[in-house]
């Protein structure tokens, strides 16, 4: 199969990753005889720097006409400690989202056996801990105008909207989802305090009747805060809006044990991008230190989702809980032994491919 991809690495830790989960990528792809192509596009600072602008049109087009995008993370201190900066790297990612209809971002949450004593929660409550987050990607506050200052300055608007259909069409997904899997929906909003929630309610609601066979659910997103580290095995499918969907997952990401760990599929109308749910990391920028397995295990979501290569991806899977289990993991997950550098980490998932039979 000839597979054409897009590469961003963007900012920070973005290339590390990218370039460890490509090594990963290339590797399955010669292996199964798949014909693969990639090419680099510029996001984020990095783009700003170059071409004064965070999605350059250049890197649309570059998305536009691949299969999938293999996406790192955007994002830099000089931006984050200048709150007066007009273009941002953040505005860039949220470009693509919408140019690219990416509405709806799948993030699912796993634990791995032997990162159960990674968590600071008890191994009781996390051990087989399986949701799956469907996060509304393209819509609510993050886009919503109005959006700015006050002529003095002094006061600020962000406003959040949601329209039915923007609702409708992420909630039938996620019960499409839900039936594929233990058929059990929580439907998250904060429907008490605000309008849009309760027009999210409202049509979910109407939705219920096309899909008996999935036990649905209705929590306030406080509470689910909660809920999601109290007992997260009584989540099955769980799905929101946008900036709600975006801190409960870094909030999920304890229950596996590190934000390093969790993987993203953007998918929509144009193309799908495959992205970790963390940051750029500045802190550690050219280290060689960030751990690369949410970036590998985006890419083995790309074969499953982009391609629908199922071998594929569940062979990076299987070298992904390998390295786990021989402790070749970085600072991040390590407990005993020396933590490894997230090439050497990738190089080991490598050889690991390398070295299994048909
Ligand atoms: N999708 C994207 O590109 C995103 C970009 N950002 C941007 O990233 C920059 C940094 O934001 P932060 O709030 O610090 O979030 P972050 O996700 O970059 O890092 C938060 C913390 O999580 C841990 N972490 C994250 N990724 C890791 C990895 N691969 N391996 C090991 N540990 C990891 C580190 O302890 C880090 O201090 C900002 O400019 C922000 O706007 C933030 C979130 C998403
Ligand atoms: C940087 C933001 C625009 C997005 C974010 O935090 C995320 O997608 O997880
Ligand atoms: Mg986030």
């Amino acid at each position: 199969m000839q597979l054409n991809i897009a590469v961003l690495p963007g900012d920070g830790i973005g290339p590390e990753i990218t370039q460890t989960a490509l090594e990963v990528t290339k590797v399955v792809a010669n292996k199964f005889g798949h014909q693969l192509t990639y090419e680099f596009g510029l996001v984020g600072a990095c783009a700003i720097d170059k071409t004064g602008n965070p999605y350059p049109p250049e890197t649309h087009t570059l998305c536009m006409n691949s299969d999938a995008v293999l996406f790192g993370a955007i994002g830099d201190p000089r931006f984050d400690n200048n709150p007066s900066a007009k273009v941002r790297p953040e505005q860039g990612l949220l470009a693509m989202r919408k140019q690219l209809g990416l509405y709806a971002n799948i993030r699912p949450v796993t634990t791995f056996p032997s990162l159960l004593h990674k968590s600071p929660l008890r191994s009781d409550l996390i051990q087989d801990a399986d949701l799956m987050c469907i996060r509304e990607l393209t819509g609510g506050i993050y886009f919503g105008k109005p959006q700015g200052r006050s002529e003095d300055g002094n006061s600020a608007v962000d406003t959040c909207t949601y329209s039915r259909e923007e609702i409708e069409r992420i909630v039938r997904l996620a019960f499409q989802y839900a039936q594929k899997r233990r058929k059990k929906l929580t439907i998250v909003d904060k429907a008490n305090v605000l309008e849009t929630s309760r027009l999210w309610r409202e049509t979910s609601q109407r939705l219920e009747k096309d899909y008996p066979d999935v036990t649905t659910e209705y929590m306030f997103v406080d509470n689910a805060a909660m809920q999601l580290i109290q007992w997260p095995k009584r989540f099955d499918v769980l799905v929101t809006e946008n900036m709600f969907g975006d801190i409960l997952t870094d909030e999920a990401s304890v229950i596996t044990g590190s934000l390093g760990m969790l993987p993203s599929a953007s998918i929509g109308i144009h193309t799908s991008v495959f992205e970790p749910i963390h940051g750029s990391y500045p802190q550690a920028a050219g280290k060689n230190i960030a751990n690369p397995l949410a970036t590998i295990l985006s890419a083995a979501l790309m074969f499953e989702y982009a391609f629908n290569l199922m071998e594929e991806g569940a062979l990076i899977r299987k070298a992904v809980d390998a390295s786990l289990e021989a402790g070749y993991v970085t600072e991040d997950i390590c407990t005993n032994g020396q933590p490894r550098s997230t090439s050497d980490v990738g190089e080991w998932i490598v050889r690991y491919i390398q070295s299994q039979t048909e």
